[in-house]
């Protein structure tokens, strides 16, 4: 068949897939006037995690599971912003990876709003200038994010989903590689491409900036300059992609925390993320970890930070696979109650890879 044969059916079935989204729009404005009403959240992770798996389980291709999940994330993102003028916000500057992470959770319909730092984050949720909070919490060749560790220690926000995001970096210019002799970017990234910078650019200038964002801005503007970046970042800044994913690692996922003033709803397949503190006596710990065992709860981290209230004194960060409504999780949590000093639920979310 022809191309324009072919377009024409195109056309006709775009012209269906927009009735049809109109129509599931019609709903959505339905749920967001209820929802106002009774004043339950407008974000809903684990009804979306629901949405997603029901479409994954029905597809039948050609078109793969991640290609659905982003148009997805998109049509939600759209059910958001009708519902409510959403406000997220992360830490900035723009196109870095927070923002990525918080972009891949909430999509391009809903605002956004740029923070200077973690505290901030946390502190533009709290005040109600945003409705929710995206923060990094670990990463798989760093470990802990301390400085959000600490913030869920005295925040009353609660941990309602979170986002993976792999951490991939590109070499952007708006030159040929060869013309190259500056590269800007920030420490950490120049830490993580040693090996291919090692091979592919030796004689360059490796110059660190604060963020990969000013990086960004330094090679859209300086003859013969490069920056190490997201590919947001060259949309945004008009560069070239001359290397992409250049990282030694392959295998670099930060893991982000979703912050706000909900909770999620039980999926059957969720995680709890507690805090707590104990006695400073022999065997403490060992009895704290006795009730998760008792009830056949996976522990799936487990990290430690000084309390910073007296010395040698510690808050141990836990997260469990349940939800804090399964009735083994609250009965485990309420034996560990009686066991340690203080006992904090940070918040059950669902599942994501
Ligand atoms: O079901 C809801 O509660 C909705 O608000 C609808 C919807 C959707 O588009 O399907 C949109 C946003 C929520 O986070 C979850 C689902």
């Amino acid at each position: 068949m022809a191309i324009k044969h072919l377009r024409k059916d195109i056309d006709a079935i775009d012209k269906e897939i927009v009735k049809l989204l109109n129509k599931r729009a019609c709903w959505i404005l339905e749920i967001g006037k209820m929802k106002n009403k009774t004043g339950e959240a407008v974000y809903a992770p684990a009804r979306e995690k629901e949405v997603l798996s029901k479409i994954i389980r029905e597809n039948q291709g050609p078109l793969n599971k991640e290609t659905l999940t982003a148009i997805w994330r998109e049509i939600m993102s759209a059910s958001l912003a009708m519902e409510k003028p959403l406000v997220i916000a992360y830490m900035g500057p723009r196109t870095t990876f927070s923002h990525l992470a918080a972009l891949k959770k909430f999509g391009a319909s809903v605002s956004y709003l740029s923070c200077n730092t973690i505290t901030d984050v946390f502190m533009e949720v709290e005040k109600d200038n945003a409705d929710y909070g995206v923060i990094p919490i670990e990463n798989s060749i760093e470990g802990a994010i301390s400085h959000t560790l600490d913030m869920l220690v005295d925040s009353d926000l609660s941990i309602c989903s979170q986002v993976m995001l792999d951490i991939s970096h590109n070499l952007l210019s708006k030159h040929l590689k060869d013309a190259i002799v500056n590269i800007y970017s920030n420490p950490q990234v120049f830490g993580q491409c040693r090996l291919w910078l090692e091979s592919n650019l030796p004689k360059a200038d490796l110059i660190e900036v604060s963020s990969t964002t000013r990086a960004a801005q330094i090679a859209a503007k300086e003859p013969r300059s490069a920056c190490i970046a997201s590919l947001l970042a060259a949309k945004e800044y008009g560069l070239k992609v001359v290397a992409r994913e250049i990282e030694d690692s392959p295998h670099n996922i930060t893991r982000f925390l979703v912050v706000g003033k909900s909770q999620a709803q039980r999926t059957g397949r969720d995680k709890t993320s507690i805090m707590f503190s104990i006695k400073d006596r022999v065997g403490a710990l060992h009895d704290m970890l006795l009730p998760f065992k008792k009830y056949g709860i996976n522990l799936t981290k487990i990290e430690s930070r000084p309390s910073k209230r007296k010395a040698w004194d510690y808050f141990f960060f836990v997260d469990l696979t349940g939800h804090i409504q399964d009735d083994k999780v609250k009965k485990a949590l309420m034996a560990l109650e009686d066991k340690c000093k203080f006992l904090k639920v940070l918040g059950s979310y669902p599942v994501t890879e």
